[in-house]
């Protein structure tokens, strides 16, 4: 019976999601037994300051993908929107679960909607691609960076003189948190990140056997959505904090993915949608459509203020 060592950040999102995985592994009913090791990230250690200043995404992802490399661990249960576009040599997404409400929500200290908050309000989100569709929709909101895990996001709510955040409903869904939320928002007035509401499991591209299990857990449809997504990202080259949002939709193995590249201040939107039966072509596509009107001086500009 061999044992599988499951990475996991300690967060406790990240350990509902991986005990998650495991229990669905397990019900397959094959001779593996499963072990969960916690690793504590750069990005978990980091908290308290703005994410896309200390360099993105991949500082949740780096510690355990060098873990995976070395052996220590044999599988990672990540969420599928903290993946970088590209990963390590020898590694690989063994899988894609099926994936759940792909939608941002606001949630509101007097549950008002989000067309219902007073001019001013203060609406805490540190994601670019967040403000930037906020400042679109509502000009007249005042938007400052909130960091920390769900929990702690949901405290500061509570406690600092947020009227409102923004969240994934993903998290919260699997958090069986979602009584806290006052309205779903639509994905045209907010479109979410590459891979939202989904999971990524990484693994090693040689361990063949821990691949056979793993394609057991695949969902087909999900797994084309966040092909296009991905190739979408990886074509803009959006490796950290980014203000990029991309939304991929599959019907009879034809994929529809509408892409898109904001300034921050949301004063210039630029967004696309388009359908393919090739999903990586699609991504590719998409992305240099978006290039076309100015999607790279964008995203230059992004990269330059980050480093000052
Ligand atoms: N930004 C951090 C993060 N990474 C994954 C999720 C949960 C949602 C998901 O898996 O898509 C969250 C919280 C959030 O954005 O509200």
């Amino acid at each position: 019976m061999r044992k599988i060592v499951v990475g996991s950040r300690q967060s406790a999102l990240a350990l509902t999601q991986t005990n998650w995985v495991i229990e669905r592994l397990k019900s397959f009913g094959l001779p593996f037994e499963f072990e969960v090791k916690k690793i504590v990230t750069k990005g978990d250690r980091i908290l308290d300051v703005t994410l896309s200043k200390v360099g993105g995404k991949g500082l949740f992802v780096k510690e355990i993908e060098q873990a995976l490399l070395s052996g220590e661990i044999d599988m990672a249960v990540h969420s599928m929107k903290d993946m970088p576009a590209m990963l390590p040599p020898g590694l690989m997404i063994g899988c894609v679960p099926k994936r759940v409400d792909v939608r941002d929500v606001l949630i509101s200290k007097d549950n008002q909607p989000l067309d219902k908050l007073p001019s001013g309000a203060i609406v805490g989100t540190s994601s670019l691609r967040r403000a930037a569709q906020l400042k679109a929709f509502r000009p007249d909101l005042v938007i400052e960076p909130i960091r920390g895990n769900i929990d702690t996001r949901m405290r500061k709510l509570k406690e600092e003189s947020f009227s409102a955040i923004i969240l994934a409903a993903a998290g919260l869904e699997r958090m069986q948190w979602n009584g806290n939320i006052t309205e779903f928002l639509p994905v045209d007035i907010s479109l979410p990140a590459v891979g939202q509401g989904a999971l990524a499991i990484e693994c090693r591209e040689n361990d063949a056997e821990l691949l056979a299990l793993l394609d057991k857990l695949n969902d087909k449809d999900t797994a084309l959505a966040v092909k296009a997504e991905r190739a979408f990202l990886r074509t803009l080259e959006g490796g950290c904090q980014v203000p990029i949002a991309a939304y991929a939709n599959v019907a009879d193995d034809r994929v529809s993915l509408t892409g898109l590249v904001a300034e921050p201040d949301g004063g210039t939107i630029l967004k696309e949608k388009m359908e393919s039966e090739d999903p990586e072509a699609l991504g590719v596509n998409l992305a240099y459509k978006l290039k076309e009107q100015g999607a790279d001086e964008i995203l230059e500009k992004v990269y330059k203020d980050n480093q000052a």
